[in-house]
This record gives structure tokens, C-alpha cells and sequence, in this order.
């Protein structure tokens, strides 16, 4: 269709997205999913008003481009709120976000990430032992405690171990709740102001004593000094501080389905366990090869959002500036451009470098250090390889009976069971020689 004739659907899409939630571009009407599968883009109508909705290679450069697209007031506050918290680095545009976005990526070196997979290793493995002994465990319950726990002891924050947990625990039920209206949401609502209020007296205390260690998180964040040369208001300090927190216990969403891969591609599973009884050191690169594949397979993020900086044209869509622009995330990562994109295929990804795959967007795509790409990607793959690592590992490791589906509409979603496994016969575990390497 050429330039300016691209129709607007006449009906509003809101109600779709709300209610469809991973399977929205799905449900759309035959001919507007055979528009955006042909030219990459759909004007669509949210809250009365139009959007452009962008999938693909084309659709991920677009979303990136930041001399077209911009952050501010992009995600409805009443998610963007309660997630990331108010003045988080998520909304801001240009030199703001990107020296903001420094703190992150100084935090978030090589170094950085392995001391992290290290603690993590550490307490997966005690967990794993009282499972020998249960004779039984559930992934999701025991990932959320033991990366919360670790994320909390890595980011130099001194607490006892049933206090690190019970935050760990907050900090899950505000990403579980987020996006999902009715009582979850409430109960995120209330996890969040608990966490907000936990973070300020951590960053207060930190300004204060300056007590820990230097080149921890906490520190980081409690000494940062913002674009404008001036520490960050205590309130943004606390909000960046779970910014590392919060999503790095997200990554218990993807362990439970990761374990559920496991059992269900008992080949995949060998090899892992080959490689981790092999290796001296590191989660290897099947492993990793594995997470990046539970990354792109299963569904955690169904789209994002950013506004127009300008007027534009796009597909032979015009966008006006201010108009919100939303990238089908769910929809790029089983798009076209992927061979077979639905079939679960580690394979894919051991030779691929997945940073040079502009369709792999699981945590957002583009350039990590200038643009808004998630930068803990090393954190949430190399937690999921080292999970996988350590149960491959497990003799006679099982999914008790139980029911495996999870909602599509449901965001975020995952098994409601909590993934429970049993464990037979002796664990290799203790004796699996994985360590920890950042996956990306
Ligand atoms: C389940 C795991 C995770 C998922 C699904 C996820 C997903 C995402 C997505 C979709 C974005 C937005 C990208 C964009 O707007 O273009 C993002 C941004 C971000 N993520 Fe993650 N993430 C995860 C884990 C992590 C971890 C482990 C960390 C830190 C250790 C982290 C820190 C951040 C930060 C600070 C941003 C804001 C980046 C910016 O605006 O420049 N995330 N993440």
C-alpha cells in the first residue's frame, strides 16, 4: 500500500491486548495479520487512539531508532509504576538515560555477573541437597529464594538469610502481579510499596555509613551521581536498586520452564549433563545455547512501548509524533525470520552469536549501552544454564505429575504448579563440576 493510505482498524485493539495477552497479534483479524506479516507494521487503535504496532527485523530497528522513537510516558503508569518504579531508567530519553544507563552496565561487567552466577551456584546446591533428601522440590519457589537471596548478597546488602528470602519473595509478587488486573495486582501494589520502603532505608543507611563495600551495587547506586551532577533523589536511588533485584528474580519464571524443556528433550538434557560432568568451570556452551532457546520460546514479554519523538512515515504507515509505537516481542521471537520458530531448538543458537540476531528480543533488542536493550541478559541467561546444568545433573530427575499448561493470556505467565520435580536415585549434582559463566 503506498505512503498515507495505511487504514487505521476502526476497532479499538485495547480490550484485545488486555485479554489475549501473548496471543494478541494472534487473534487479530485475518487481514490485519496477514498486513503485519507482509509489511511488518499494523495501525492500530488503543484507548481511542492510533498506535503502530511493529514486528520483525524492520520493526525492531524502527523500535530502536532513537532519532524517531522515544521512551517518555511510553508504558501506562500504572505498569510502569508499579514494575519499574517512578524515575527509573526505563522512561528516560537521550544523555539522561544514557548516562543513567552506565551505572547498570559498570555494575554489570563479566566479573560482575560470574561473582553473581558463583553465589547463585553456591545456594542452588544447598537447595538441591534438601530436595535429596524430600525426595521432591518446586523450581519456581526454590529459584525465586535462591536468586532473590543471592542477588540480595551480591548487591553488598547485609541481611540474615529468612530476611533475604522473605524480600525475595516481595520482590516476586510485584513481578507477578504487574500486568495482571484484579488481586495480583494488588498484592504487587503492596510488595511494591514494601520493597520501595526496604530499598530507601537501604540507600539512606548506605549515604550515611558508608559501611560495605565499595564496588557493590548498593553502593553504586547510594553514591551515583546523575546527569544533572547530583545524586540521585533517595526515592530513584531505592527504585534503581531493585531495578537490579527485581528482575533478576524474574529469572525463576524462565527456570521453571527451562526445567520443564529439560524433561521434555531428554537428548538436550543429556548433553547437557555431559558437558557439565566434562567441563571445570562454566556452564558451557550448550547450556547456554539452551537458555537462549527458553529465552526466545517461551512467552515472558508480549510487547513494548515508546512514542513517536516525531512525525514519520513507516511501511506506508504515518506515524504522528506523540503516537505510542509497541513492538510485538512474543510475535518477533516466533516470527518468520526464524527457521522452524516453533519448535524448541537449542541448536539454533550454538553456533549464532544471538547478540548479532536483530530478532532475538526476548529482553529488548538493539544496542545494550546506548539504547534501552535489557543490560542483565548475562544474569537472567546464566542463571537459567546454570540451572539447567546443575538439574541435568540430578539422577532420575522427573516432573511429578501435574498439570503442565500455562496461560497465554496471563502476563507474566508460567506452569501454576510451581514446576514440582521428583528426585531419584543419588545426586550427581554434589559432584557436577559447573561453575558459572555469564550466557551472553
Ligand atoms: C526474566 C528476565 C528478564 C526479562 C524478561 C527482562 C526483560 C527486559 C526488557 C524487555 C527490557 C526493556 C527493553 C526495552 O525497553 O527496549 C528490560 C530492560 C531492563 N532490564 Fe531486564 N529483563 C530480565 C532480567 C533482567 C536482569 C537480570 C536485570 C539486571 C541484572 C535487568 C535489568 C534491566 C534494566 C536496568 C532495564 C532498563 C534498561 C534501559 O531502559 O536502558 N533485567 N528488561
Amino acid at each position: 500500500m503506498p505512503f498515507g493510505l495505511a487504514r487505521p482498524s476502526r476497532i479499538d485493539h485495547s480490550l484485545l491486548l488486555a485479554r489475549e495477552g501473548y496471543l494478541f497479534t494472534a487473534q487479530l483479524a485475518d487481514e490485519e495479520r496477514r498486513e503485519l506479516a507482509d509489511t511488518g507494521a499494523l495501525t492500530i487503535s488503543l484507548l481511542g487512539r492510533q498506535a503502530l504496532l511493529v514486528t520483525g527485523d524492520a520493526g525492531v530497528r524502527l523500535f530502536y531508532d532513537e532519532g524517531r522513537v522515544q521512551r517518555r510516558r511510553a508504558v501506562p503508569a500504572p505498569i510502569g509504576l508499579s514494575l519499574f518504579g517512578p524515575g527509573a531508567v526505563h522512561a528516560l530519553d537521550d544523555d539522561a538515560h544514557r548516562h543513567r544507563k552506565s551505572m547498570f552496565r559498570d555494575a554489570l561487567t563479566q566479573a560482575d555477573v560470574e561473582r553473581l552466577l558463583e553465589v547463585a551456584e553456591r545456594r542452588w546446591r544447598s537447595e538441591l541437597e534438601s530436595w535429596t533428601e524430600a525426595g521432591s522440590g518446586e523450581v519456581y519457589a526454590a529459584a525465586v529464594d535462591v536468586f532473590g537471596a543471592s542477588v540480595i548478597e551480591w548487591a553488598g546488602i547485609r541481611e540474615p538469610e529468612e530476611q533475604a528470602r522473605e524480600h525475595a519473595r516481595w520482590l516476586a509478587r510485584i513481578v507477578d502481579g504487574f500486568g495482571v488486573p484484579g488481586p495480583a495486582y494488588v498484592r504487587a501494589a503492596g510488595a511494591r510499596r514494601r520493597c520501595d520502603r526496604w530499598a530507601s532505608e537501604l540507600v539512606r543507611d548506605e549515604r550515611a555509613h558508608q559501611s560495605g563495600d565499595p564496588d557493590s551495587w548498593l553502593a553504586r547506586v547510594a553514591a551515583f551521581v546523575d546527569h544533572d551532577g547530583n545524586p540521585l533523589p533517595e526515592r530513584v536511588a531505592a527504585v534503581e536498586l531493585l531495578n537490579i533485584l527485581r528482575p533478576t528474580v524474574a529469572a525463576a519464571w524462565l527456570a521453571s520452564f527451562a526445567t520443564i524443556a529439560l524433561v521434555e528433550h531428554p537428548h538436550w538434557r543429556n548433553r547437557i549433563r555431559e558437558e557439565a560432568e566434562q567441563a571445570s568451570g562454566g556452564a558451557g556452551r550448550i547450556a547456554t545455547a539452551f537458555a537462549h532457546e527458553v529465552r526466545r520460546y517461551y512467552p515472558f514479554v508480549p510487547v513494548l512501548a515508546a512514542r513517536a519523538r516525531r512525525d514519520f512515515r513507516f511501511a506506508g504507515h504515518v506515524v504522528r509524533k506523540g503516537q505510542r509505537v509497541l513492538l510485538d516481542v512474543y510475535g518477533t521471537n516466533h516470527g518468520s525470520e526464524w527457521e522452524d520458530p516453533w519448535s524448541f531448538e537449542p541448536a539454533r543458537f550454538l553456533e549464532a552469536d544471538p547478540c548479532t540476531i536483530t530478532h532475538y528480543v526476548p529482553q529488548g533488542g538493539g544496542p545494550v549501552d546506548s539504547g534501552h536493550r535489557c543490560p542483565g541478559e548475562g544474569v537472567s541467561n546464566g542463571l537459567v544454564a546454570l540451572t539447567v546444568s546443575l538439574l541435568a545433573c540430578i539422577d532420575g530427575l522427573d516432573l511429578t505429575p501435574q498439570d503442565r499448561h500455562f496461560s497465554m493470556r496471563r502476563r507474566p505467565t508460567r506452569p501454576a504448579s510451581g514446576t514440582r520435580v521428583s528426585v531419584g536415585g543419588s545426586p550427581s549434582a554434589r559432584g557436577c563440576p559447573v561453575g558459572s559463566q555469564p550466557g551472553s
